[in-house]
């Protein structure tokens, strides 16, 4: 057994507890062996004074958009999607994604994340740089109705389903898939009852955005006599392995109802904000015992893939949503942004306990903004950020040592996506 310990540092248990431990790692099967004192391993990662935490969660994003970071901002969302992103989206090219993506995963290994769910165009080129970049991901095309005749539409559930059953178990299990429609207002009900069957048959989750803001919800009321999850439910998009982005606009009944199926729900608290969708009630969602995990969005709508500041976020429009300063309290934003998202996803990481993923992030205290130390979970929650991350660790592997990214150049990385961009919205013409 090829072993990794990372010694010398306190670790961050499930129970938001914190105690002095090593940790040893097999760096064949990806796993945790054992947790205790002066552990010793063939490869050593120093984390005296650290806190090792469970890598980082980003349950739902579209990695790729870090390309259009900056080029769209401060509208609401159908008027930023049909006037800014999807026209530019048209223009884009297989190589923009491979860019886009390396961008993204460059960031979110620097910041500490270990997985992403992402939902996109060539999600091939995106796997790919999963692959050399050594992260965990759960990957999807985005498949969508809006716009195309019967016939596309179709065709594009149907690479959503190919996809989702050529690529599940990809880099050495580190990816896993699943069947992506856009939205429910955006795909029709046939072809999202079409996913689901596909999916669930594939054995892969379906995964969606729904309840993202009032004029999604209104039109399916009002069609339908019911609300988006019910009506989602009866499509059979609500399972225990499914999950949806959002869920800002729920009502006392879908929150039931997902309490009851084991759906999972996405917060994505920034944009949430920066699109003005509203505030999702993250307190009663916990309450009711619904998996709960936080995502990012894409880019454009965040600005950044950082889940330190997503889970900062998540605590303080958490507690402005039940108008109440104990809702969604530290100890509960840093589990949804470790445990919560791996539960979401269906993975065994998100935990430091022996028997789940090594995936890890190191966290250095030693800065000003992280002292004095009265509590280190109320620091991860309030006042730590993702340049705070020494070392990640995902699947066993040491992805970033000492700040250093050792699975991708970052200056050629950076060099090429702002090429890209450029090229980009220059095809696009805007
Ligand atoms: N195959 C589809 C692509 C869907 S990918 C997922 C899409 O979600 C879009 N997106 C990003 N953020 C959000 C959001 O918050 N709500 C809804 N859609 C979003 C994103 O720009 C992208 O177009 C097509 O032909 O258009
Ligand atoms: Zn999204």
């Amino acid at each position: 057994m090829a072993t990794l310990a990372i010694r010398g540092g306190r670790i961050l248990r499930s129970d938001m507890t914190v105690t002095e431990a090593d940790v040893l790692v097999d760096r064949e099967t990806g796993d945790i062996v054992e947790l205790g004192a002066e552990l010793a391993g063939d490869e050593e990662l120093d984390a005296h004074g650290d806190l090792v935490m469970p890598g980082l969660v980003n349950a739902h994003t579209h990695v790729a958009m870090t390309l259009l970071r900056g080029h769209a901002d401060d509208k609401p969302l159908d008027a930023w999607l049909r006037e800014d992103v999807w026209p530019v989206e048209a223009a884009l090219e297989p190589a923009d994604i491979e860019a886009g993506a390396a961008l993204g995963i460059l960031e979110m290994i620097k910041s500490g994340t270990t997985t992403f769910a992402d939902m996109y165009f060539e999600i091939d080129r995106t796997a790919e740089v999963v692959e050399r970049a050594g992260l965990r991901a759960v990957l999807g095309h985005g498949a969508i109705a809006a716009g195309k005749d019967d016939v596309a539409a179709r065709a594009d559930i149907e690479e959503s389903v190919e996809m989702a059953r050529r690529l599940d178990g990809a880099a050495a299990g580190r990816i896993s898939t699943a069947v992506m429609p856009h939205s429910l207002t955006t795909v029709t009900p046939e072809l999202l009852e079409l996913a689901a069957t596909e999916a669930h048959d594939a054995g892969v989750p379906v995964h969606y955005h729904a309840n993202e803001t009032v004029d999604e919800v209104d039109p399916i009321v009002e069609e339908h006599g019911q609300r988006p999850v019910e009506w989602a439910r009866d499509l059979g998009l609500c399972t225990e392995a499914d999950f949806f982005a959002h869920g800002v606009h729920l009502d006392d009944r879908e929150i039931d109802l997902l309490a009851r199926t084991g759906t999972g729900v996405v917060h994505c608290p920034a944009s949430n904000m920066k699109l003005a969708s509203g505030m999702a009630p993250v307190q009663q969602l916990l309450d009711a015992g619904v998996p709960v995990g936080l995502g990012t969005d894409g880019a454009a709508s965040n600005n950044d893939l950082d889940l330190f500041d997503e889970l900062r976020d998540a605590a303080m429009l958490g507690k402005l949503a039940a108008a109440d300063a104990s809702a969604v309290a530290a100890p509960d934003a840093v589990s949804m942004a470790t445990a919560g998202g791996a539960d979401v996803l269906g993975l065994n990481a998100g935990r430091i306990e022996a028997g789940a993923k090594a995936d890890l992030a190191v966290i250095d205290l030693d800065a000003p903004h992280l002292t004095p130390e009265h509590d280190v979970v109320s620091h991860l929650a309030y006042a730590a950020r993702g340049s705070d991350v020494r070392h990640t660790v995902c699947d066993g592997t040491v992805l970033m040592r000492d700040r250093e990214v050792l699975t991708l150049d970052e200056g050629a990385v950076m060099e090429r996506a702002a090429a890209r961009a450029a090229g980009l919205l220059e095809r696009a013409g805007v």
